[in-house]
């Protein structure tokens, strides 16, 4: 049987994350790649990822049962033409995009809607590139599927399944369903996230206090102002209407939460913090979706050198892989803890466990 074909056009963080989980999950596909920079090409033939590294757009696409747009949204498009006359009759054409709606249309416009279905991971984070991939980014988060009119069932199963088992969940809506939900659960925290960042620039003084004071609450809700400005610009520019019209929803709740302010309306500014904090208390942690399951314990540690590195040394000697690790300083634990976020349940349970064995005190939440 002929191996199943496999290509990325943009192998960045999102790219590099669905290739890595594919050859994890299905080594014997074969992956074709075209990057813009050569050396992440070569890192991703190096590491076994990429079988066949191409220096342009190489008609060697023409081999794909799949192809992968995984650059910014206004690039996958501008591929599109050249694809046209390359692509076979049964290749499914798909893109990662954080927007649907801009690539639908050229599709439509290029008579090539049999052939596409919208993709798009509801996972990632602020950082671009290849070196910040990983196969297990996308693992139980919603992948997003806008499959064209003209797409046949099979090749919308077929992709669902592929989707499947590499570890993501398959989710179909249109593509106007996909804007306007990204519009307000992705994109307008992007911008918001941003403008308070920029807010704070604005405010602080020479000596940047508010800056240095910036702390958790502050630094949680603006991670992602971190992220590439091409990247959320181009968004920008292929959302604008659904962004605009969630903002004007966000912006009229911020003018009533300055009214509840300024009238001192203790009641009314109860309400808004409970209602907010109920809903969110009521989201689905399980599946990463936009909100990413997570595995960490909290441990009390003593203030001298090398503290952290014992727990490391402990942990690593029993094989367990630490995602991140670092002190946390908030209200809920007064003195600091050590936060270790891992990758899987069974290495929460094996930490903790090593680590009760040899006295620490763990909280898991
Ligand atoms: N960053 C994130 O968390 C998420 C991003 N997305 C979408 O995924 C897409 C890619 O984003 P990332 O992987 O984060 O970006 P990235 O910057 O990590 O990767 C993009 C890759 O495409 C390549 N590229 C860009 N322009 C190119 C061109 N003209 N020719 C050839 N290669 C080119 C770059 O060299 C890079 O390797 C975007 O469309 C974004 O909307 C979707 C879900 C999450
Ligand atoms: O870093 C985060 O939390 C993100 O929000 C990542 C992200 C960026 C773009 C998307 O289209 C989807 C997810």
């Amino acid at each position: 049987m002929e191996t199943t074909t496999i290509g990325f056009i943009g192998l960045g963080l999102i790219g590099g994350s669905i290739a890595k989980a594919i050859k994890k999950f299905h080594p014997d596909y074969q992956i074709i790649a075209y990057n813009r920079t050569r050396e992440t090409l070569d890192d991703a033939v190096f590491e076994g990822i990429v079988d066949i590294a191409c220096e342009e757009m190489d008609s060697k696409f023409s081999l794909c049962d799949y192809i992968f747009l995984c650059a910014t949204v206004d690039y996958n498009i501008e591929c599109l033409k050249w694809l046209k006359t390359k692509i076979r009759p049964g290749c499914i054409l798909t893109d990662v995009g954080s927007v649907k709606g801009e690539i639908h249309k050229e599709i439509t416009k290029l008579s090539m809607a049999a052939n596409f279905i919208g993709g798009h991971p509801m996972a990632g984070s602020e950082k671009t590139g290849y070196a910040y991939s990983s196969d297990h980014l996308i693992e139980n988060a919603y992948y997003i599927l806008t499959p064209s009119e003209e797409a046949s069932l099979d090749k919308i199963s077929r992709y669902s399944e592929l989707v499947s088992s590499i570890g993501a969940l398959p989710m179909i809506l249109t593509a106007q369903e996909h804007d306007y939900i990204t519009a307000a659960i992705s994109h307008l925290p992007h911008v918001v996230a941003s403008s308070l960042v920029n807010l704070v620039q604005k405010l602080d003084s020479s000596d940047e206090h508010m800056k240095s004071i910036a702390a958790g609450g502050f630094k949680d809700i603006t991670r992602i102002a971190s992220s590439s400005p091409y990247m959320w610009q181009q968004i920008c520019l292929e959302n604008p209407d659904n962004i605009s019209k969630v903002l004007d929803e966000f912006i009229r709740l911020i003018v009533q939460a300055k009214y509840l302010i300024d009238q001192k309306d203790s009641n009314g500014l109860y309400q808004m913090f409970s209602s907010s904090r109920d809903y969110r208390n009521s989201f689905d942690n399980t599946s990463s979706g936009p909100i990413k399951k997570e595995f960490a314990l909290y441990c009390d540690i003593v203030d001298e050198t090398g503290a952290i590195a014992t727990i490391a040394t402990i942990l690593s000697m029993n094989g367990i892989s630490i995602k991140n690790i670092g002190i946390l300083h908030n209200r809920e634990f007064d003195e600091g803890v050590l936060k270790i976020d891992f990758y899987d349940e069974e290495a929460l349970k094996a930490a903790s466990e090593q680590l009760r064995k040899r006295n620490y005190i763990i909280y898991e939440r």
